[in-house]
């Protein structure tokens, strides 16, 4: 029997098919020509396939890259309900049109929390970059700064957060999942502090992983990650489990550890939840569901987006992620309430096919793509777009 596509495709070092892949990217779009992934091929090269959008890489970085590690990266929590309902919601909101504005659009650049951004688009912290290219973390941070954005960095990295600090010139948030061990808790926010990170994401959504069916299916087995090896690289004696009891004076335990960090909260979802927060003092919320991994049954991120912008009234930066995947959302996540959008799995598929000019290319494609939604729809910088009414379906039979 021959061996089925996924077989092939899959294998990290695969041939034709993933030399046709990785130079999907190598667009005109893309300043990489070549793969930094190539391998030795004898076959007839394949015409590459071109991507025009963060939607299609998917389908190409899961030729490239081993079956588990896809199915982790791309999958959900439960029937994954939560994951595709972080797609429709954006299909309910239209964008109130104006025209003969007089306006173009010249630059997308905005600011967080000090940091300068070229445009309001960031890349959220996501685990184990290694799954997707031997670069990981490195890669990615690379990317993000040849780009011109900051990088949220997992405390569950491949790299360890000196390595991923020293890849680039950019700025980089530290994301805490708070461990059982507070010993080890406190040792990892003074690393970052004494890294140069800039801020500190506290993601609250994950007490326990969310029961991601697909990964027990495929057997999946993490590498252990950096920040738990120690400098010989052997694992070191920590046992690694997440703190199921966190709570508002988890926010003071990090913040007395991180040395005057500003302190962002992940996984927000409630008003009430921003309205405690608000009152915690946090410097800023980022709405999320973690992209359908973990709660099955949150509603779509895009809808919560909205009720948590009622609450927080412009008091603290909002930033929001889960289901990004075109300039249009991002347009419409800052009509609706948010300062700026944090990306996930695009980033990783980028990484996949191309290493740290694939991460390059996803930002600047979510660019282009926000670049011509903003000229049409009347909105000159990013100030503009948080003015732009924003219509839900149904609006024509009221
Ligand atoms: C493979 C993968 C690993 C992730 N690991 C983390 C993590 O370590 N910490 C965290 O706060 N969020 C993590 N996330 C969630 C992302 O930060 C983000 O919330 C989510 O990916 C956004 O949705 P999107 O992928 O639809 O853009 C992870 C997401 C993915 C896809
Ligand atoms: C169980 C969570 C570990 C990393 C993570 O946040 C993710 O895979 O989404």
């Amino acid at each position: 029997m021959p061996p089925s596509r996924r077989d092939t495709l899959g294998m990290l070092t695969g041939g034709a098919a993933l030399l046709a892949a990785q130079s999907a990217l190598g667009s005109e779009h893309s300043p990489l020509k070549e793969s930094p992934r190539r391998v030795k091929d004898s076959s007839t090269p394949r015409q590459a396939p071109k991507t025009y959008n963060l939607l299609e890489l998917e389908a190409l970085a899961s030729e490239v890259i081993p079956r588990p590690a896809f199915d982790y990266i791309a999958r959900g929590a439960g029937d994954e309900q939560t994951l595709r309902e972080n797609r429709t919601a954006f299909s309910r909101a239209f964008l109130d049109q104006r025209i003969l504005t007089g306006k173009t659009v010249k630059s997308l650049e905005t600011k967080i929390l000090g940091s300068p951004l070229r445009a309001p688009v960031v890349v959220s912290a996501m685990a184990a970059h290694g799954l997707a290219h031997p670069s990981a973390e490195s890669g990615t941070a690379k990317g993000a700064a040849a780009y011109g954005t900051l990088l949220g960095v997992s405390t569950v990295s491949t790299q360890n957060l000196e390595q991923v600090a020293s890849a680039s010139n950019g700025d980089k948030w530290f994301q805490c999942y708070l461990t059982r061990d507070s010993g080890f808790n406190r040792e990892l926010l003074q690393r970052a502090h004494a890294a140069g990170y800039k801020a500190i994401v506290l993601t609250a959504d994950v007490t326990v992983g969310g029961n991601r069916e697909q990964d027990r299916r495929n057997n999946l087995r993490m590498p252990t990650p950096g920040n738990f090896l120690d400098t010989s690289n052997r694992p070191r004696k920590i046992e690694f489990a997440f703190d199921s009891s966190i709570g508002l004076d988890s926010l003071d335990f990090v913040r007395e550890h991180s040395g005057g960090l500003p302190l962002i909260v992940k996984g927000v979802t409630t008003a009430l939840d921003a309205r405690a927060l608000l009152q915690h003092g946090v410097d800023a919320i980022q709405v999320s569901n973690h992209g359908g991994r973990q709660l099955d049954g949150s509603p779509a991120a895009f809808d919560s987006l909205q009720r948590v912008a009622a609450e927080v009234k412009g008091r603290v930066p909002l930033i929001f992620d889960s289901g990004i995947r075109r300039g249009l959302d991002v347009f419409k996540a800052i009509a609706a309430g948010a300062d700026l959008v944090a990306v996930g799995r695009p980033v990783l598929y980028g990484l996949a096919l191309n290493g740290s000019q694939g991460v390059q290319w996803v930002l600047e494609q979510l660019e282009q793509e926000l670049r011509i939604v903003m000229q049409l729809s009347g909105a000159a910088t990013v100030a503009d777009i948080r003015t732009t009414p924003l219509l839900h379906k149904p609006f024509f039979d009221a």
